[in-house]
């Protein structure tokens, strides 16, 4: 089993290079399948264990994908054959529901097996499936596989979303880019990712209008074709590099970050105290004092990402005072805590709150990062502890951060990976 060893107490400086966004690239892999002539090259890739997964199911139902260099593939998705994803990588990741709105869009009909994805609470899909129910597809789950059959064409259609959901904004956009006549969906979800989908899209061909607002509209088109693109930067990758700055008082600058799209957690460290200037497409985040607690409650964007919460959750930790966390997205995202309570934070969690008060310091211990984020929390309180930490489960940190101790260690920080020769404990 592979672990990391960080040594805390070291202040981070320096520069570090954000990644492309892990929730646009997992969504934008997919939609290039839907090219009915020529390739899709996409730049910016993360190096996440996320995208190696999709790139492998990619392969599996036919596509042919190169690798250009460190951060860019090239997808041909002429030898695709099958309209059926149910292999061994599928169960891996959640994105991987992106398939069904894809190859159901480019042969009527999809059979994808369940999802899988970070452990954090009841994920359901019925708002994907009434999005596809209402552009005249059947819906079937047999055997753990999502089946779906649109035998008389796919037609467009008005859909209302009940919640605002990423996934099921981008499928329904999926499945409608090449339906006959125009899809509204209404309470979409407005994250950079669901703009940065549209657009790689759009650059496909598609007539996706409205993205970034809450009502998309997708006109369908008979032709989708290849098109170079570069994917947005990691909203959440930089939010955490923002955070694990401030939290150990470092002076670390952003590189290829949009501040825009960080602007509610830009606006969260400058209340705790965090000094904050922005670029044009640079962030520098440095922070002297000790910082002081506030409230956060979680909201689909503009609001607070709920993928942020566990990582400032350590900070707070830290922090003078008292704080709440409302977590209003997710029901089983606080799974971190009890791994921070380890290491002396003072958290109590009542359903969807948190209730911190802040420590004066957190001291290293043998922790688990029980899924992504909370993997990304632990680094952060490993960075800042003094003495030694251990993760492990750290499979979880690579799905969604690329080369995490190497960009930690060009800012100061002392991190490695070790081997161990334990078996890793399967909880999910
Ligand atoms: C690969 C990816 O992009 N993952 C992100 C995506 O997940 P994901 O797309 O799975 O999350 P959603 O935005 O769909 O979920 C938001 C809320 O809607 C609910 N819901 C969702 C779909 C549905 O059919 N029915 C339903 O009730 C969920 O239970 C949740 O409470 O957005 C989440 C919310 O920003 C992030 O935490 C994840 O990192
Ligand atoms: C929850 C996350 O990922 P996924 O939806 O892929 O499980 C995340 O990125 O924080």
């Amino acid at each position: 089993m592979e672990k990391l060893l960080i040594e805390g107490g070291k202040r981070l400086f320096g520069n570090v290079v954000i990644s492309g966004a892990k929730n646009a690239a997992v969504a934008i892999l997919p939609a290039a399948i839907l090219s009915d002539e020529g390739i899709c090259k996409i730049d910016n890739l993360p190096q996440i264990e996320d995208i190696y997964c999709l790139e492998k199911m990619l392969a599996e139902i036919g596509a042919s994908i190169k690798k250009e260099g460190k951060d860019c593939i090239i997808i041909d998705p002429s030898g695709i054959k099958s309209h059926i994803a149910t292999g061994e990588e599928v169960r891996k990741m959640r994105a991987s529901y992106y398939l069904i709105g894809a190859l159901l869009s480019k042969y009527g009909k999809a059979e994808v097996v369940f999802p899988g994805g970070c452990p954090i609470g009841v994920r359901p899909i019925d708002q994907h499936i009434k999005g596809f129910e209402a552009l005249g597809a059947k819906v079937l789950i047999e055997h753990g596989i999502i089946k779906v059959y649109a035998e008389e064409g796919l037609k467009g259609s008005s859909i209302y979303l009940d919640v605002v959901s990423v996934g099921a904004t981008i499928n329904i956009m999926l499945a409608a880019c090449k339906a006959k006549g125009t899809t509204i969906i209404e309470n979409a979800a407005k994250e950079p990712h669901v703009v940065d989908v549209a657009n790689f899209l759009n650059a496909m061909g598609a007539n996706i209008k409205g993205a970034g607002t809450d009502v998309i509209k997708v006109t369908g088109v008979e032709h989708l074709k290849g098109c170079e693109y570069s994917v947005v930067p990691d909203q959440i990758e930089a939010g955490t590099y923002m955070i694990a700055a401030a939290a150990t008082k470092g002076d670390v600058t952003l590189i290829n970050v949009i501040p825009k799209h960080l602007e509610s957690i830009t606006a969260k460290l400058i209340e705790m105290g965090v000094d904050i200037e922005e670029g044009e497409d640079t962030i520098r985040v440095s922070c002297k004092d000790k910082t002081h607690g506030v409230n956060v409650k979680t909201l689909p964007y503009p609001g607070f990402p709920t993928d942020l919460q566990q990582p400032l959750s350590v900070l707070l930790s830290i922090s003078e005072g008292r704080s709440i966390i409302t977590e209003n997205i997710w029901e089983a995202r606080f799974k971190h805590v009890d791994e921070l309570k380890r290491m002396g934070a003072n958290i109590k969690v009542e359903g969807k709150i948190a209730l911190i008060e802040g420590v004066e310091k957190l001291s290293g211990a043998d922790v688990v990062a029980t899924d992504l984020r909370a993997g990304a929390a632990m680094v952060i309180a490993g960075l800042v502890a003094e003495g030694y930490t251990t993760i492990s489960s750290i499979r979880h940190i690579d799905r969604g951060y690329e080369n995490i101790e190497d960009k930690l260690r060009g800012l100061g920080a002392e991190i490695k990976r070790i081997k161990t020769d334990e078996r890793e404990f399967e909880c999910d």
